[in-house]
């Protein structure tokens, strides 16, 4: 379970994030929606702990974030950052074992390597397995990095998943690819939370929807609750309209033109 309550981060004088509170029960995906400079990273950051709150909590499973060690951190959140550069020549099944590194001291067990095996399985990587990283495309790259953060938590059932704009770059099957990797983690059980820039994926995909506007919350709540004109004018500063179709938990979203 998630519980953030009252989140603030502030820089100087800037508030970055405003009081943003949100919680989230195992099984749940999140999207986090907003314009450019709305706080999405910033939440993440602090989510992850990378970065500490000015004011208000973060509970995962009931505890402060604070109380874990860094170690218990690592079993417990799995984060796929947006720049995944790797300078040195590693094969894919060596990054996706990068994921294990908390688990293990000098060698990797059985257990590990069977994780390993099974997450490139699952996110469709195996026949990649002895390529070098670095002559991947980027939508192969993307996959791997998935499938090493997965391997991290692949068996903590209480753990959550962090994802920051992992569609981005990505070609169309890619994109579906992965989110349907990250809402099938969630339907296993994972909390999954997942910036995304589009908002009619961010309703296909999520159980809820956070929408950031200049560090404050616009809305929390289910694609249905929170996907409307207002909420969407009020974020981004364009017009839209919106047209049900059956596949969505709530109308697509047409940008039909700038605000005057
Ligand atoms: N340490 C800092 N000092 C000053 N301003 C900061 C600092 N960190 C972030 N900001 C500002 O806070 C705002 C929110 O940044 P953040 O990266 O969280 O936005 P975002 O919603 O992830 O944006 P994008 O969609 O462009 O990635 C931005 O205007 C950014 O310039």
């Amino acid at each position: 379970m998630i519980d953030v309550k009252n989140l603030t981060y502030q820089a100087g004088n800037k508030k970055i994030l405003h009081g943003a509170s949100f919680n989230l029960v195992p099984g749940e995906m999140m999207a986090v929606i907003g314009a450019n400079g709305a706080g999405k990273s910033t939440l993440l950051k602090l989510l992850c702990r990378e970065m500490e709150p000015t004011s208000g909590s973060i509970k995962f499973n009931n505890r402060d974030i604070e109380s874990y060690s860094i170690h218990d951190m690592a079993m417990l959140r799995a984060v796929l950052t947006q720049h995944n550069t790797v300078s040195v020549m590693f094969t894919v099944k060596e990054l996706v074992m990068m994921g294990r590194y908390p688990h293990f001291e000098n060698r990797p067990s059985a257990h590990d390597m069977e994780v390993v095996k099974k997450t490139m399985l699952e996110t469709g990587i195996t026949h990649l397995s002895s390529r070098n990283y670095n002559t991947l495309s980027g939508g192969e790259q993307q996959r791997v990095q998935l499938a090493r953060v997965i391997a991290q938590i692949y068996d903590r059932p209480n753990a959550f998943l962090f994802l920051d704009e992992p569609t981005n770059g990505l070609d169309l099957l890619y994109q579906q690819q992965i989110l349907q990797l990250a809402r099938n983690m969630a339907n296993r059980g994972y909390i999954v939370i997942s910036i995304l820039h589009d908002i009619n994926f961010a309703s296909q995909y999520a159980d809820q929807i956070l929408i950031l506007k200049n560090g404050k919350t616009v809305a929390f709540g289910a694609p249905l609750e929170v996907i409307n004109c207002e909420n969407i004018h009020e974020a981004f500063n364009i017009k839209v309209k919106l047209m049900e179709c059956e596949d969505f938990k709530c109308p697509l979203v047409i940008p039909s033109g700038l605000m005057v």
